[in-house]
């Protein structure tokens, strides 16, 4: 098992990246895709694949939760060449930011500019329906405006400034683009946009954290990306990230249901082959 190197090193990304590129044979990556939970389903999109363990490539953590596969494809979708990481890690599972951006680093090593990240997330607008789509448009990171920021530490310039604007961290082309995909589908009454709030976990929230939230202007939440996003806004790639709402968030104090990974996994499920679909006409599109 790799085990996670104690700080950041620009010789562990550079050592990632040879190694991986030793192993991607004649597939040359500009898109990255990052499968979330439950949705590793993507990664059965790539032909010719080559698939890597995590835990074969240097510096990489292992992938601990069920619904991530914790290995890395290379082949194509849709006629394009891409890297798909199939299930991604979390700073719950007991890494700092910067593992968790790592993989991002090591995808700009390998000449990726664009990434199209997805995610499970729980909805807070009340409009918001289980197994709808939502379009990032903006997050609200906790833990990043608490300190747990990937970029905390040494800045290695040779991937981007000390201090990178976040402003426009979720291309607008591209989520033009991809809710264009989504009519084309007949996917419009499932898709939505909105602001990710990015929480820790590993716990779900209560009822007086929802309502702030939702009060914040979040319209979904969940325990990933935003680590992800920023890292590779730093370092120049492109971003667009899609949520699957697989769960409802409660605001009542009298409602008897819950949430549970579980739940999350089953809408995954049933909602796979219409992302499997969408990502599939997105990418296409690149
Ligand atoms: O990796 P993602 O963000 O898709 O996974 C979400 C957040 C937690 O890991 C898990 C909770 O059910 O799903
Ligand atoms: N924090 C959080 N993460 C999730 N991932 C999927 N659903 C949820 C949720 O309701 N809350």
């Amino acid at each position: 098992m790799a085990s996670p190197a104690e700080t950041y090193s620009t010789e562990k990304v550079h050592e990632s990246a040879n190694f991986l590129k030793s192993k991607m044979g004649s597939v040359k990556p500009k898109i990255g895709v990052i499968c979330g939970s439950g949705l590793s389903g993507l990664g059965e999109l790539v032909e010719n694949k080559i698939i890597i363990k995590y835990t074969d490539i240097p510096s990489f953590v292992e992938s601990t939760v069920p619904g991530h596969k914790g290995q890395m494809l290379f082949g194509q979708i849709n006629g394009k060449d891409v890297v798909c990481m199939q299930g991604r890690f979390h700073p719950y599972e007991g890494y700092p930011a910067w593992v968790v951006g790592f993989p991002l680093r090591v995808m700009k090593l390998l000449g990726v500019d664009t990434v199209l990240a997805t995610n499970a997330a729980g909805g807070i607008n009340p409009d918001f329906k289980v197994g709808d789509f939502m379009v990032i448009k903006d997050h609200i990171s906790f833990p990043g405006l608490s300190g747990f920021n990937p970029l905390r530490g040494h800045n290695d310039e040779s991937f981007g400034p000390r201090f990178p604007a976040m402003n426009d961290s979720y291309d607008k082309k591209l989520r033009t683009l991809f809710k264009q995909c989504a009519s084309e589908l007949g996917l419009d009454n499932i898709m939505r946009e909105g602001v990710y709030c990015n929480v820790a976990g590993p716990s779900y929230e209560t009822i007086a954290e929802l309502r702030l939230l939702l009060k914040l202007g979040g319209d979904a939440v969940g325990m990933s990306t935003a680590q992800e996003v920023v890292t590779a806004r730093h370092c120049g790639l492109k971003v667009v990230a899609c949520s699957l709402i697989t769960n409802e968030c409660i605001l009542e104090y009298d409602s008897n249901k819950t949430v549970c990974h579980e739940e999350v996994l089953e809408t995954s499920k049933q909602r796979a082959q219409k992302m499997e679909s969408l990502v599939s006409k997105f990418i296409g599109k690149l």
